[in-house]
């Protein structure tokens, strides 16, 4: 009897150690066919390195290559056959090599795409189908529980890149929607991430055991387990994968936490067993292997990597033993005849007859029919599993041959178990909230805003009815109204913000919100300039400190309000030109459904914007806020100035504060609610309506009340201006001369009314005279004299009450203190 040496190589250790499963499987086999009296008599298979320690790849290319070459180099038996490998990152090197020594090379596991290229792998053949073939499997179970949208993640190694390249290509033939597909060489949390938000639920994953457990831990942290997601991945890892450990590619989940996110998931692979009980070519029956197997393992081979796939190892044996049988039986016919025993490496003739012999191998297997493709790869029955209870059970059964347009017959027991009690839907269901404007808050904003337009005018009435009143004139009466027009117009903004998209066409949306621009833009721009125009002037007199007679004309500070209306007319007109608005279509934060897992609300609203509407917005607030700052700069210079009627000083430091305040709240808060477009405008509206109220009120309200105070001219004439560096000393002297002067203005107004007391009897005792004698009297009671010193007193107790120049006249008189 000769040993015929076969090379094995397994993968104990690393990324996937199925050699644990596969190695006594098949030392099984071969003892098995060592001692068939009918198979190779004259030949014992003997399987090298001896001991799985040398034989172990690692799952690695690099070792697995060196575990070869040294059996091809360093020893003196010569090698028959190479049998494996199993990872096929270690196939893939060896098997371009071994025909170099024309030596076949038959693995009893490796599934890349890539070992089906017969230019690149001469003499490569496989008991277990390529990874790509599943993807057909994929594709009816998709169809099958209608699932058309799907993300995919793989490891990028050929094994799964080019099994995932596959069921990428022929997605769109099998109406198959790719939501995203991501890959990963080593930490796959970014692309499981990435798979979450591009909203994939149908997941196909192709990836090593060790990898899995990284995928899963990234997926129990992104939250996609459970009811609402579904993993299909590969159906040959070890059992309870998700309990191991790798210091390579380590893991932070704890094992419940890993349980939770594998509970469930799908595998699809090749069926590793014969559905057939007639004993095959080995004379045993799939169960009577695997009552063998279990017995040869020591009794626990769930324990062992890759235990599922011992029927291959056991029929991938089974395969060279026959080819060898029937090689032996034409080479004893050969003339002059040889044997596989005269095998050397450069026996090519021999090598081919190999490789015809085993190309047309057709048995009845334990893993079922073994036969192989020109491509040299095993054709065959697959499976469809699903993780129940911590345990992969098959759920269904592929079968490439059927008529059927669905090729999977799914098992009712035990059949596949939901979650949710049924498939979940492959992607989000997106219900579009449209964000609008409640009409109740529209139509009570409308009210609000009317009546505040309402008061404005009531303001605009007293304005023009008391023009000619000291009080009011002083305060510039059409600069007053410029404020109302403003406020006004602030109030028409609150109204046309409010007129939601629903209400009008987008045509129309559009120009109103393009018009509402520029109705806030100067509403700003008249009642703040106007204000401030005011305090402007107020500011210059009292900063004349040489007491020069300083003329500012009504025309002047309306040459102010329109240089700004003029700045807000170019950046407007600019932004219209170059930069039109459009309407642009918003959308918030998904938002879950109350009641239906698979639907989710997102909020959208319409907006209108351009492509740089940040930029002309804060050219805008620019223009504004200096503005804001100038007039709160002027109210503080002029907040010493005594004269009421005249100075609004106070007010306007209000007013601006306040509008500050409103501002600045209103747009940080605006910004967390955008997208609830009632509480929105509601917040805006109330801001707006709130600014401008205060504003007209602080500005009319004192000038209402103050309407009927008759001020005396010493009040003209004690108007003061502090200046800022104003020693104590010097104040309290001006204190003093003020008291001192108060007191005389209330003597000198005793006097007046003592005066007016006297004229009034004089006047009721002239008419009654004339009465009697119809003559004039005033002039023999007062004569000339009186009457012209009446009216100077007039003139200078009143001196504004020549019409437009307000101050003018007032600074006539110049601040006596
Ligand atoms: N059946 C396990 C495949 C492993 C591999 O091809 O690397």
């Amino acid at each position: 009897i000769s040993d015929v040496y076969i090379l094995g190589l397994f993968p104990m250790t690393g990324s996937w150690a199925g050699g644990q499963g596969q190695y006594p499987a098949i030392q099984l086999g071969i003892e098995h066919i060592n001692s068939d009296a009918s198979l190779l008599s004259d030949y014992r298979i003997v399987l090298k390195p001896d001991g799985v320690e040398d034989a172990d790849t690692w799952c690695n290319g690099g070792r697995g290559t060196d575990v070869m070459y040294r059996e091809l180099y360093n020893t003196t038996t010569t090698k028959i056959m190479v049998l494996g490998a199993g990872c096929s990152i270690v196939t893939e090197p060896t098997a371009q090599a071994s025909h170099l020594w024309n030596l076949l090379q038959l693995s009893y596991s490796s599934a890349s795409p890539k070992l089906s290229d017969r230019t690149l792998f001469k003499k490569f053949f496989r008991v277990f189908p390529p990874e790509k073939v599943l993807n057909a499997v994929k594709y009816d179970m998709l169809k099958y529980f209608g699932w058309t949208k799907v993300g995919t993640l793989h490891q990028t190694v050929d094994l799964f890149s080019l099994a995932m390249a596959d069921f990428l290509d022929n997605a769109e033939e099998n109406d198959i929607e790719i939501l995203t597909s991501e890959s990963f060489a080593n930490d796959p949390s970014v692309q499981v991430s990435n798979l979450k938000k591009q909203g994939a639920r149908i997941i196909i994953g192709n990836f090593y055991e060790n990898k899995a457990r990284q995928v899963f831990c990234q997926a129990y942290k992104e939250g996609m387990y459970g009811a609402k997601y579904v993993w299909i991945i590969t159906g040959w890892y070890s059992s309870d994968w998700w309990k191991q450990e790798d210091p390579d590619s380590p893991i932070d989940c704890t094992l419940q936490e890993m349980e939770a996110a594998i509970s469930g998931y799908f595998t699809t692979d090749a069926l590793p067993l014969s559905l057939s009980d007639s004993p095959g070519v080995s004379n045993r029956t799939t169960a009577q292997f695997l009552e063998e197997y279990t017995a040869y393992v020591g009794g626990d081979p769930e324990s062992l990597s890759g235990h599922q796939e011992a029927p291959y190892g056991y029929d991938s044996v089974w395969t060279i033993a026959l080819m060898l049988q029937e090689a032996e039986q034409r080479l004893q016919a050969m003339v002059p005849p040889q044997s596989i025993a005269d095998f050397e490496y450069d026996n090519s003739d021999m090598a081919d007859l190999f490789f015809d012999i085993m190309s047309e191998t057709n048995f009845e297997g334990v893993s079922g029919p073994v036969l192989f493709t020109e491509s040299g790869d095993r054709q065959g029955l697959m499976q469809v599993e699903q993780n129940q209870n911590g345990s992969e059970v098959r759920v269904g059964i592929y079968d490439p041959s059927s008529l059927e347009v669905n090729k999977i017959t799914w098992y009712e027991h035990p059949g596949v178990i939901w979650e949710g009690g049924k498939p979940p839907a492959d992607a989000e269901q997106v219900i579009e909230q449209y964000q609008t404007i409640l009409f109740a808050l529209f139509v009570a904003m409308t009210a609000l805003s009317s009546m505040g337009i309402m008061l404005a005018f009531a303001f605009l009435w007293f304005n023009l009815k008391y023009r000619n009143h000291r009080f009011i004139k002083m305060s510039s009466p059409y600069m007053n109204n410029l404020i109302l027009f403003g406020c006004q117009l602030a109030y028409v903004s609150i109204i046309l913000s409010g007129i939601s998209s629903d209400i009008v066409s987008d045509a129309s949306y559009l120009t109103i919100h393009k018009v509402n621009r520029w109705v806030l833009a100067m509403s700003f721009s008249l009642s703040f300039g106007a204000m401030f125009s005011k305090t402007w002037r107020v500011h210059k007199i009292f900063t004349n400190k040489k007491l020069e007679k300083r003329v500012i004309k009504d025309i002047q500070l309306f040459g102010m309000v329109g240089l700004l209306v003029f700045v807000d007319m170019i950046v407007l007109t600019l932004w219209d030109l170059i930069d039109p608005l459009k309407i642009v279509m918003r959308s918030g934060p998904h938002q879950e459904h109350p009641t239906d897992s698979d639907i989710v609300i997102v909020p959208v609203w319409l907006v209108c914007e351009s492509i740089n509407t940040m930029y002309w917005l804060g050219a805008l607030y620019a223009i504004k806020g200096l503005l804001l700052i100038f007039g709160a700069f002027l109210a503080w210079e002029t907040r010493n100035v005594t004269v009421p009627a005249l100075n609004d000083s106070k007010y306007i430091g209000a007013s601006v504060y306040n509008v500050l305040i409103l501002a600045f709240v209103g747009v940080a808060i605006s910004l967390l609610i955008q997208q609830q477009a009632t509480a929105y405008y509601a917040l805006m509206s109330m801001f707006i309506f709130f600014a401008t109220t205060l504003t007209q009120c602080m500005v009319f309200v004192p000038k209402i009340k103050s309407r009927n105070e008759v001020q005396p001219s010493g009040t003209m004439l004690t108007a003061t201006w502090k200046d800022s560096s104003e020693t104590q000393k010097t104040k309290h002297d001006k204190e003093r001369k003020l008291a001192d002067m108060a007191k005389e203005i209330r003597i000198l107004k005793e006097q007046l009314s003592m005066s007016e007391d006297r004229v009034r009897d004089l006047e009721n005792k002239n008419q009654h005279k004339e009465k009697s004698e119809d003559e004039p009297v005033a002039a023999q009671v007062h004569g000339p004299e009186y009457s012209k010193t009446a009216e100077a007193k007039a003139t200078r107790s009143d001196p504004d009450m020549t019409p437009g120049s307000g101050i003018d006249n007032a600074d006539e008189n110049k601040p006596s203190a």
